[in-house]
């Protein structure tokens, strides 16, 4: 592979960067900032060519369900709208199936969106439940998500879940069953304010990606690392609280796309849309965790991943994931202008 001198340097200065941090990331970050004046810079991935690499082909052999098997857990009283979002965008970009658990008010509502997606009313909120059901109840929620669970290549948790005390809980355990089931697992919205406060549901685990936005990324921030985020050396800081967390990937939203699982940082800048509406960040964490699935089922199969600058299949996929969004996203802008929604770019994610 051909390397130009410029991005070298980049590469040899990540690469410094990186063994300074060593084992003591919160510290080894903050001396880091204090004692070097110019900043880690992130190579701009080759998305084009990481998507073209993991995205299985369209062959008459494969049967149903080996193009990808995603569930999204979330959708309650308040938002529907997420939860269908993500699921919706997974089946899109091209798995075969598409699962949501959420609770029952919001099952049917999701379910007349759509008749694509498989829609499971299990999840109860606190003001539903007495509290000496609630040790039965919890058991029974778990159950359910489980017997479906070694189905699953990836889970999405958190588009429109809420921050129901007691849902939350339920979700905790679901998270703890999927890790030691090996389930990979995309965390969005209110998903990160639950592992935010309960780090060790994700800490160490790889096949974990987070995809937080300004707001979420600034409670991580100052959570894990204890200080503000740092605009002048996002790609350190990142790379610090990715390291800090175990290694997982995180996939951090903003005008470009910094991806980072605690070994090497990557950016997606390509040109999106200037709309902010809601909804757009459910989308990715869909596409997230169908390239995550591609890309592990690549990466297993083939011995030439070097070629797509990272192993790390949860890297790769959300790169293509970002891509492939920002792509959708520009299409969508072109046609529709201020006009542009979420269902507009869901409408744009098989236009190439
Ligand atoms: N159409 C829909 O159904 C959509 C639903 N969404 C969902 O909305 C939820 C929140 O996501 P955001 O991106 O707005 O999250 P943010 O963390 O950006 O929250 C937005 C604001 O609301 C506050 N807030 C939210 N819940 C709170 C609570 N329980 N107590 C105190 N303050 C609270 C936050 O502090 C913040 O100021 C997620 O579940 C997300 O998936 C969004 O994805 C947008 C679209
Ligand atoms: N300033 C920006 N310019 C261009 N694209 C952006 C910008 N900020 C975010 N994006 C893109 O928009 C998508 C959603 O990111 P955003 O930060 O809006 O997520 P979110 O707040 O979680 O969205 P949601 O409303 O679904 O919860 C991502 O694909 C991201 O790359
Ligand atoms: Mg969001």
């Amino acid at each position: 592979m051909l390397v130009s001198s410029s991005s070298s340097a980049v590469l040899r200065r990540q690469l410094f960067l990186i063994r300074c941090l060593g084992g003591g990331v919160g510290q080894s970050y903050k001396k880091i900032r204090r004692v070097n004046c110019s900043s880690m810079v992130a190579m701009e991935a080759d998305a084009e060519h990481v998507i073209r690499k993991i995205t299985p082909l369209l062959d008459p052999t494969r049967h149903k369900g080996q193009a990808g098997k995603v569930a999204v857990i979330g959708g309650c009283r308040e938002y529907t709208g997420a939860p269908y979002f993500a699921a919706i965008s997974a089946l899109k970009i091209g798995a075969d199936l598409s699962h949501v658990f959420c609770t029952k008010d919001a099952a049917a509502v999701i379910k007349s969106y759509s008749p694509e997606l498989i829609v499971h009313p299990v999840l109860e909120e606190s003001y539903n439940i007495r509290d000496d059901e609630k040790e039965s109840v919890s058991a029974k929620v778990l159950a359910e998500v489980v017997k479906w669970m070694e189905r699953f290549d990836c889970l999405v948790v958190g588009p429109g879940l809420g921050r129901d005390p007691f849902l939350l809980d339920c979700v905790s355990n679901i998270l703890r069953h999927a890790r030691q089931s090996n389930v990979p697992m995309v965390i969005d919205g209110d998903g990160l304010f639950l592992v935010t406060n309960n780090l060790d549901l994700v800490s160490g685990y790889s096949l974990a990606v987070l995809t937080p936005n300004v707001n979420e990324y600034k409670r991580l921030i100052e959570k894990v690392l204890n200080c503000e985020v740092d605009n002048d050396d996002a790609s350190l800081q990142l790379l610090s609280l990715a390291r800090s967390i175990g290694g997982v990937t995180i996939l951090r939203k903003g005008k470009s796309d910094l991806i980072s699982d605690g070994e090497i940082v990557k950016s997606v800048s390509m040109f999106g849309s200037p709309r902010r509406c809601g909804g757009q960040g459910d989308i990715l964490s869909g596409s997230v965790a169908v390239f995550s699935s591609w890309a592990r089922q690549h990466v297993s199969s083939t011995k030439e991943s070097a070629d797509c600058n990272s192993q790390n299949p949860m890297v790769l996929g959300s790169v293509a994931g970002s891509a492939l969004v920002r792509n959708a996203a520009s299409l969508a802008f072109a046609n529709n202008k201020r006009a542009t929604l979420t269902t507009d770019i869901i409408e744009c994610l098989g236009a190439r």
